[in-house]
């Protein structure tokens, strides 16, 4: 890996803990298509579309997170990220344009079994439990895209030329992303602390776990449009 900060902490025992579904979700053939510039173009407009209605429930999830936080600068670094979401809207919908989809079209789009799915597993963690386990559900979206953007980036088998997903590629290996991931992953981490994440390890692991699945099923869910 190309930072330390997927490995260590709690983060890295979760991510380690995730074992091969883990390497499922960051190396899904989505990808490897994506990286060879040879992933089918409806595979990914589907991805776009289900992306755009899964970050508007998304950010409702991380409004819920600032809503669990007990003190102001956990609250502010949430609220960083909700804002982060909320802000790249936009630039999500002008990247979208350039693939031929419009805002009014993706809004009007059914939302898939697995985006369903994903967000509303996240969300009820989020009523049903505190602040730390949706924290766990929280993590392999917003760490594992940065970890996948930065092996996509830095991979061999990686062809930027010519790529029409390139900027795509750019976007998630970009390093000021990761500053970004790193408060996240602090957030986890001094939660974590407050919180009892030590006896609570095993079933923060399985809401890590079970989340690590749902993205690589939404990764699945793009590639069956193709
Ligand atoms: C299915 C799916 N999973 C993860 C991301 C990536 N992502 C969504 S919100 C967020 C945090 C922004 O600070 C990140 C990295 C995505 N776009 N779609």
């Amino acid at each position: 890996m190309y930072t330390p900060l997927f490995e260590n902490g709690l983060y890295g025992r979760l991510r380690q803990q995730a074992g091969q579904l883990w390497q499922d979700y960051v190396d899904h053939p989505f990808l490897q298509q994506l990286a060879a510039g040879t992933l089918p173009k409806p595979a990914f407009q589907r991805y776009l579309t289900q992306d755009y209605l899964f970050l508007i429930h998304f950010a409702r999830a991380y409004a819920l997170l600032v809503s669990k936080l007990r003190t102001l600068p956990e609250m502010r670094t949430a609220t960083a990220s909700l804002n982060a979401i909320v802000a790249e809207l936009p630039l999500h919908v002008a990247y979208c344009t350039s693939w031929g989809l419009d805002e009014e079209q993706m809004a009007a789009q059914a939302e898939a079994p697995e985006t369903m799915n994903y967000t509303r597993y996240v969300l009820d963690i989020g009523y049903s439990g505190d602040a730390l386990d949706l924290l766990a559900a929280l993590l392999p979206c917003v760490a594992g895209y940065a970890e996948i953007g930065l092996g996509l980036l830095h991979s061999p088998d990686t062809v930027m030329a010519g790529n029409p997903y390139a900027s795509w590629i750019r976007n998630y290996g970009d390093e000021g992303y990761l500053t970004g991931v790193q408060s996240a992953i602090q957030l986890l981490e001094n939660v974590g602390q407050q919180r009892g994440a030590e006896s609570r390890f095993a079933e923060l692991s399985q809401i890590f776990t079970t989340a690590t699945q749902l993205e690589s099923a939404f990764w699945q869910m793009g590639l069956n449009a193709s």
